[in-house]
C-alpha cells in the first residue's frame, strides 16, 4: 500500500490548479492504457475546487467521453434536493463537460427520493457488480475489491472521509462494498458510502483539504497517525496524496 504524501499549496487557487492537472494526467494515462477512466467523486467543497477542469486547457484536452463517474458517498435524498451530491456535481461540473449520461452512475433515483438508505446502498453495490461483469471496473488482484483509477476525497473537521465518521461502525465493514448510515453527525443523516477496503483499493487517492476548520484533524493524522479519525486509514494501491492549503496545514 502507498505511503501518504503531502503537498501544501499557498492558496486554494493553486491547490485547485494542481488537482486539475493531476486529474487530467491520470485521465490521459488510463485512457491510453485501457480506453477508459474511472473517477470517484465526493461531495462538499471539492466540486468547487474542480472548477479548473471546465476551463482551458482541460475542457478541450480531456477525452470526456471515456470517463465513468461514481460517488464515494451520497446523501439519501431526491436528485433535485440541494443536499444531493449528484446535484452538486451536476450543477458545478458534470453538466459542463460532455460525459455520456450512461457513464454517470448516480444513486438510484426512486429509492433515494423514498429515503431508503439500506436499499440505496444495496442497489449501488449491484451497479458496481454489473460494471465488473461489463469490464468497466476490474477487481484488484491484490485487494480482491473493485479497483477505481482515481478517487477525489475531502475530509470534514471531525476527520471523516466519504461517510465514514468517527465512532460509527461503518469504518469496520469489510464484507460489503457499499454500506449505509442513518445517523450521520453531518447532516443530512441518511447516506450511503463506499466501505474502507473499497476506498483503499483505488489506484490513486487524492485527498484535498482547505481552510482552518479541519486543521486540527490534519495535524492529528499527520503527526500522530490518530486512527480514531477515519481519514487516517486512507491508503491507495499506487498513490495516496494529500493536497492542503496553508490554512489546513496551519497546525502542522
Ligand atoms: O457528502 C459529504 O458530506 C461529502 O462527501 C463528505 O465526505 C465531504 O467530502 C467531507 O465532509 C468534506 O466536506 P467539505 O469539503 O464540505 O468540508
Amino acid at each position: 500500500m502507498a505511503q501518504r504524501k503531502m503537498i501544501v499549496f499557498p492558496t486554494k487557487n493553486e491547490l485547485s490548479e494542481a488537482m486539475a492537472e493531476y486529474t487530467a494526467k491520470l485521465s490521459a494515462k488510463f485512457i491510453k492504457e485501457k480506453g477508459l477512466f474511472t473517477v470517484v467523486l465526493s461531495g462538499g467543497d471539492l466540486i468547487d475546487w474542480l472548477c479548473k477542469l471546465v476551463q482551458p486547457p482541460y475542457i478541450d484536452s480531456i477525452e470526456w467521453s471515456k470517463w465513468h463517474v461514481f460517488w464515494v458517498d451520497e446523501r439519501v435524498c431526491a436528485w433535485e434536493d440541494p443536499d444531493s451530491n449528484y446535484k452538486l456535481a451536476m450543477d458545478g461540473f458534470l453538466s459542463k463537460v460532455p460525459i455520456p449520461d450512461k457513464n454517470i452512475y448516480a444513486i438510484d433515483k426512486h429509492s433515494a427520493a423514498d429515503g431508503n438508505a439500506e436499499h440505496c446502498a444495496a442497489l449501488y453495490e449491484d451497479c458496481l457488480k454489473n460494471l465488473v461483469k461489463e469490464k468497466i471496473i476490474p477487481i484488484s488482484k491484490k485487494t480482491g475489491y473493485p479497483e477505481f483509477d482515481l478517487q477525489l476525497l475531502g475530509m470534514g473537521p471531525d476527520g471523516h472521509m466519504a461517510s465514514l465518521f468517527p465512532n460509527h461502525p461503518q469504518i469496520n465493514e469489510k464484507q460489503k462494498w457499499v454500506t449505509h448510515i442513518t445517523d450521520s453527525p453531518k447532516p443530512p443523516p441518511k447516506r450511503i458510502t463506499f466501505t474502507l477496503p473499497v476506498i483503499n483499493s483505488a489506484l490513486y487517492n487524492l485527498m484535498a483539504i482547505c481552510d482552518k476548520a479541519p486543521a486540527k484533524s490534519v495535524a492529528e493524522i499527520m503527526k500522530h497517525n490518530n486512527f480514531s479519525l477515519p481519514s487516517a486509514h486512507l491508503s491507495a494501491q499506487v498513490e495516496n496524496v494529500w493536497y492542503l492549503d496553508q490554512a489546513a496545514a496551519s497546525e502542522l
